[in-house]
């Protein structure tokens, strides 16, 4: 029988969690997030954070610009967040407008409040084994594996897509967790095939409905980073869910699957952040 994964409740359920550990240990936790421009989706996304925040404990401070701040401004706002001690994490809200170029953004916020995971001085200590913070949609997904009691050590991981936000950290993260692990890419020759080898495939392409079960080996577990809306205006995933779910033994559904975590994880690394902040001011 296919196991439907809910993140939407494993999600509630890590949020739950934290907020019972900053109330017993009376923590303060601030998260600043940098929204510019008008795009929708993003205005969603810095909402439903917001939200999270409330619901969680954590302060929330949302900082909106228009589309035309330049980069100069950009640097000077992180700049002085940087600076603020009543702030523990510095989130900018991606993607940013063209004008602005995104590297140059991510590599100002201090690494010590990148709760996105997202500076390489984070990637470095991810890719070394060092302690840091990941990024939350690929941390989301080693949460929501172990939380469903699915086995990561041994089995052969495949990933599809090699982003910087997901695809590579995902990868890093089940190597850690003892996985042998793939990732294919819009070069790879023979992606069926190699696929067909997963016991665990996740699939972070950016492409509607792209995988179908001839890119899955019965009884797989399928993870879904993909979300899009289709013609008719509903939601779906990279990933066919309708051809395959006869076949695996576990899936993540768009929406609710993968999905909340990222910002279930993203409150993680606040709290992280600011225990890390709390120790540093005691010592
Ligand atoms: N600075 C960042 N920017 C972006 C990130 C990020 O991690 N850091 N990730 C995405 C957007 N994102 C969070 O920012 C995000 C995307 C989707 C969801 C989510 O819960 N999706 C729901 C469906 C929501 C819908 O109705 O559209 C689901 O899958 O169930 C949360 C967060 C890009 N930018």
């Amino acid at each position: 029988m296919m196991e439907l994964i809910n993140g939407k409740a494993i999600a509630a359920e890590i949020k739950e969690e934290l907020r019972a550990q900053l109330i017993s240990n009376s923590y303060k936790v601030t998260l600043a997030v940098i929204l510019i421009g008008n795009d929708p989706a993003s205005a969603i996304y810095v909402k439903n954070k917001h939200q999270s925040c409330e619901e969680t404990g954590i302060r929330s401070l949302v900082l909106s610009f228009p589309e035309s701040l330049t980069q100069a401004a950009l640097l000077e706002q992180i700049d002085m967040l940087n600076q603020r001690d009543d702030v523990d994490g510095i989130l900018v809200q991606l993607p940013l407008p063209e004008a602005i170029d995104q590297q140059a953004v991510i590599q100002a916020i201090r690494p010590d409040k990148d709760v996105d995971g997202f500076h390489p001085q984070n990637i470095g200590a991810l890719s070394t084994g060092h302690p840091g913070f990941a990024p939350c949609t690929p941390a989301g997904i080693i949460e929501l594996l172990k939380r469903s009691h699915i086995g990561i050590a041994g089995k052969e991981c495949v990933v599809v897509g090699r982003s910087n936000i997901v695809g590579k950290p995902v990868a890093q993260l089940l190597l850690r967790e003892n996985a042998t692990v793939t990732i294919c890419h819009s070069q790879t020759r023979h992606l069926a095939k190699i696929c067909q080898r997963a016991d665990i495939l996740i699939v972070a392409i950016g492409k509607p409905r792209a995988i179908n079960r001839d890119y899955v080996k019965p009884g797989a577990v399928v993870i879904d980073v993909g979300i899009h809306r289709d013609n008719t205006g509903k939601l779906c995933g990279d990933v066919d869910f309708n051809d395959v779910k006869e076949i695996v033994s576990a899936i993540t559904p768009v929406p609710g699957g993968v999905g909340p975590m990222t910002i279930s994880m993203l409150m993680k690394n606040c709290l992280m952040a600011a225990i890390l902040h709390q120790l540093n001011r005691v010592s």
